[in-house]
């Protein structure tokens, strides 16, 4: 059954970590939550390429509450929600949630909105205007019932913000990570 959240899932609470090593997640999940480089390249790697960006739904919508307080938006404001699992070996590995208000979408980000099965991290990673804020982590419950350790953090591109929440699946626990 494919993976799925819904929006209420993303009103979990969020930890922002004060020192890195402080999260209790255990180690196996540590390095895919507190890594502050491209999650694609990791993934790229540990499936020896056999990787995929598969759009699960993009659409113009409102964020959780949670999400409009972390962009510092009103939670009635309408933004783009870009869905997707990034699949490792034809796995899901990630599913990703990302939060674009109207606002940093204009000039060179437009074209955000056009990603299709691109990976987002190949844009943000190569823009040099990009900034990453703190990692957030937490623990959320799969539609499934499943748990699963999720992140996220702000990205912004030319000072305009958007919000990145990632979360780690149960079929990532048998990948090690960095495999070369
Ligand atoms: C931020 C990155 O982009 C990844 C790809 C995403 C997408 O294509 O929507 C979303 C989140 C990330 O897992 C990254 O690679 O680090």
């Amino acid at each position: 059954m494919p993976v799925a959240l819904s929006q209420n899932r993303f009103n979990t609470r969020w930890y922002t970590l004060k020192r890195p090593a402080t999260t209790d997640a255990p180690l196996i999940w540590r390095r895919w939550l507190l890594d502050r480089g491209s999650l694609t390249q990791h993934l790229v790697q540990a499936s020896q390429g056999q990787f995929r960006v598969e759009v699960v739904r993009q659409l113009w919508g409102r964020p959780s509450r949670s999400e409009a307080r972390a962009l510092n938006i009103d939670p009635r404001q309408r933004v783009l929600i870009r869905e997707v699992r990034l699949l490792g070996h034809n796995q899901p590995w990630v599913f990703a949630r990302t939060i674009i208000p109207a606002s940093t979408l204009t000039g060179k980000q437009r074209k955000l909105k056009g990603l299709g099965c691109r990976s987002l991290g190949s844009v943000l990673f190569r823009d040099p205007t990009m900034k990453r804020g703190p990692l957030q982590i937490s623990r959320l419950t799969l539609n499934c019932g499943d748990t699963a350790w999720a992140r996220r953090s702000l990205f912004y591109l030319a000072n305009k913000p958007l919000l990145v929440t990632e979360v780690f699946l149960p079929a990532l626990q048998q990948v090690h990570y960095g495999n070369k």
